[in-house]
């Protein structure tokens, strides 16, 4: 019998810069273009409703393109039924051993994947299976991340070369028919015949290892598949990014000012070297638009264009980390920290639920939480506070919230997910402690409470003095207003972690007329208080000569390599300095974490995914930056339909109208005039005469 090949569709489900379609676009022998529902991966407990239907959505709409069929359908996703995707609910091996038993598989391509445990165990499953039966698997590089690094100097190395790399070549209307004819199964017309073979796409409800609960989907998400995927980067590219570097810290602004590809590609709807190829064209276009003298829009969009690349690199930077080191997902990056959180009685159930479900009782953490919810999408900036008031105000461990918050994001990337969540926690111990005063960042970034307003609706009639404190309210304003502030703290331990009482604070005035009001929680802990404790506790840790060592170790295997001559011969890492100096979040700029001297001698800290050798090296860390200026004017339509032209918002939209009126924002001219950028890492450095970056210590440009 003729070897068949397959073509395995993960988290890359496209037509453009896709290795494996354009190969076997290419390639006369008969194969199978495979995607599968895998039973394993979905017990994973990060795996939500959303996710399936965002991936359904990338399927349908791979699907049409393979079969040339036009994708302006207003059908739903269910309706489809698949021509040219073989989509089964079974296990990887167990697919490719069925296939294998009737045609033999000649070579199995698809793309590298840097995930959780559960897919790095099926992967090695799926290469021992492949070893034992002499197919071939290709394994192609679509993240710039380099398998069995050994020297982390090399990373960038690596990553620029697989940007130079051309990209695939997408199969033309001609090649699409071909494949079509060398096609092995397709539903209805099974040559093959495999167990769990889905005519349309499965919903969520049907997949019994996802619980109950997370089964549902997002209402505000944003839709999947290709074509939106690209609609989005035309709009980010031509309109909305032109405010990225301004508008990205306000939950306000940057719904339209980043750039929300973030889903598309943890998904691998669009490719990242596709993404950075465009925004380099788009920056081309900007330096010559500049020369022509109109430099004041051309300096905005470079700027802001220049901030979002570095994300970009930031992205395999992170998912790099993971890579080398796949016990991230469970361990602390510096194991100096491994008890903290973790004592009998830190763990505090009703904390937890409070935080998961937006009810904390500070509106702007509440709200976030809530937009969360009903997005699956929010800011990083915002991410960040999340985690900060979990893990230092509730003292909650990372690995407790770490997969609600994977529920919750459509982007869940545990590349870019278990590091960040580790960095804010203040676990890895090369990075700065990042603890966020919640009010404070309500009233920088959502002066007005428009943002409040609209996700903690019981709020909705509070004034603007109040709507960061509405406990501060007497009950004669909860009466005015319609609301009651319930579950006053019974007693102040000296920790801050009061008691939750639920509900006790509630005056007889109001009490009569209890109905007509909406009921917001008292703050269950003291903000202040808690995070002087969290703080203490830290710093503790950190002050240790063994974390400082620890750190080292760290800092060799996982920081970034910028600036090295600089860096390398002369900064110690702040974990091993004594006294580790807090940073305030809240200034809307990150630490800087400078690199370590380079003569220390790396010890290897924990396994990689392909080597045992782990005498790996590296250095400095990319932080990230966020400033807050003035207000994107558009608004693009990240929804469900299929309509994805972009539009412009009226001055009446939702959440970001009254931003619109200027003037309403924190910051103003002077201050842009006296902040510049770096060139190197992007840092929007707020000191006129620094000669240095503060973030990177590069010199100034
Ligand atoms: C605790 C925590 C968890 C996070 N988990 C995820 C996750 O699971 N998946 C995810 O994609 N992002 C994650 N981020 C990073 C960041 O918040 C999102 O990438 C960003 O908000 C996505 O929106 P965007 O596409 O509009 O981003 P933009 O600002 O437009 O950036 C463009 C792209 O750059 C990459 N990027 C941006 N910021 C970062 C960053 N800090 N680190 C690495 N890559 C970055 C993303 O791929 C993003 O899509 C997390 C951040 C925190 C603080």
């Amino acid at each position: 019998m003729e070897p068949i090949d397959v073509v395995w569709l993960k988290k890359d489900i496209r037509l453009h810069d896709h290795g494996p379609l354009s190969l076997i676009s290419q390639s006369p022998r008969q194969c199978i273009i495979l995607y599968l529902y895998e039973p394993d991966q979905l017990s994973e407990k990060t795996v939500h409703g959303s996710h399936i239907e965002f991936i359904n959505e990338g399927l349908v709409d791979l699907d049409l393109q393979l079969s040339g069929t036009d994708l302006t359908t207003s059908h739903s996703i269910y309706d489809h039924n698949f021509q040219c995707i073989t989509v089964c609910y079974v296990g990887a091996v167990f697919a490719f051993r069925s296939i294998h038993k009737q045609r033999p598989i000649h070579q199995i391509r698809c793309h590298l994947e840097t995930g959780h445990l559960k897919s790095f165990s099926r992967d090695k499953a799926v290469r021992r299976w492949c070893r034992a039966n002499n197919v071939t698997i290709n394994e192609l590089d679509q993240s710039g991340v380099t398998r069995c690094l050994k020297d982390r100097d090399d990373f960038t190395k690596n990553f620029n070369r697989f940007l130079d790399q051309p990209m695939w070549q997408t199969p033309h209307a001609q090649q699409l028919q071909k494949l079509r004819e060398t096609l092995l199964i397709t539903p209805g017309q099974g040559l093959i015949k495999l167990h769990g073979t889905c005519s349309t796409p499965l919903k969520p409800l049907e997949i019994q290892q996802i619980p109950h609960e997370h089964k549902c989907d997002r209402p505000d998400r944003q839709f999947g598949g290709e074509a939106k995927a690209l609609s989005i980067l035309e709009s980010f590219l031509s309109q909305r990014g032109c405010d990225y570097s301004t508008g990205i810290s306000s939950p306000n602004t940057s719904w339209t000012s980043c750039s929300r590809l973030s889903p598309y590609l943890t998904w691998g709807n669009i490719s990242l070297r596709y993404v950075i190829l465009m925004t380099k064209q788009k920056q081309l276009e900007l330096r010559e638009a500049k020369k022509q003298n109109k430099g004041a829009p051309a300096n905005s969009w470079l700027r802001s264009l220049a901030s979002f690349q570095s994300r970009m690199h930031w992205r395999s930077h992170f998912i790099q980390k993971l890579e080398s080191q796949p016990s991230i997902e469970e361990q602390d990056q510096c194991q100096a920290f491994s008890h903290l959180r973790r004592q009998p009685g830190d763990f505090n159930e009703q904390y937890f639920e409070a935080w998961c479900h937006g009810r904390v009782g500070y509106p702007f953490v509440d709200a976030c939480m809530r937009c969360l919810i009903q997005c699956g999408w929010i800011n990083f900036r915002m991410r960040a506070m999340l985690v900060s008031f979990a893990t230092y105000n509730l003292w909650l461990d990372w690995k407790k919230i770490a997969p609600h918050l994977a529920r919750l994001f459509l982007d869940y990337e545990p590349g870019i997910h278990y590091p960040q969540l580790q960095m804010q926690a203040g676990t890895t111990g090369i990075n700065a402690m990042r603890v966020y005063n919640v009010r404070k960042q309500g009233q920088d970034q959502d002066p007005d409470g428009v943002f409040i307003r609209k996700y903690v609706p019981e709020l909705k009639n509070v004034s603007t003095e109040y709507i960061h404190e509405p406990h501060k309210m007497s009950a004669s304003l909860q009466k005015k207003y319609k609301v009651m502030i319930e579950g006053k703290q019974s007693r102040k331990c000296s920790d801050g972690l009061a008691s939750f009482v639920k509900p006790v604070h509630m005056e007889d005035s109001i009490k009569d007329t209890a109905e007509e009001f909406a009921h917001y929680p008292y703050p269950i802990v003291d903000e202040k208080l808690t995070a002087k404790v969290a703080k203490d506790k830290l710093s503790a840790v950190r002050k240790q000569e063994a974390t400082k060592e620890e750190a080292q170790k760290v800092y060799i295997k996982h920081g970034s390599r910028r600036n090295r001559s600089e860096d390398r011969n002369s900064v110690t890492p702040k974990a091993s300095r004594s006294g580790s100096k807090r940073v305030k979040s809240d200034n809307g700029q990150m630490s800087l974490l400078k690199s370590f001297n380079k003569s220390q001698t790396p010890a290897p800290i924990a396994a990689d995914r392909g080597s045992d050798n782990n005498n790996i090296h590296e250095d400095l860390v990319v932080d990230l930056t966020d400033n807050i200026q003035e207000l994107s004017p558009q608004k693009i339509d990240f929804g469900k339909d299929r309509q994805v032209s972009p539009q412009k918002t009226p001055k009446s939209q939702p959440v970001i109208s009254s931003f619109f009126e200027k003037g309403k924002h924190a910051t103003d001219d002077k201050e842009s005039v006296s902040e510049w950028g770096c060139k190197v890492c992007t840092y929007i450095n707020d000191k006129p005469l620094a000669l240095a970056c503060e973030m990177c210590n590069s010199i100034r440009h």
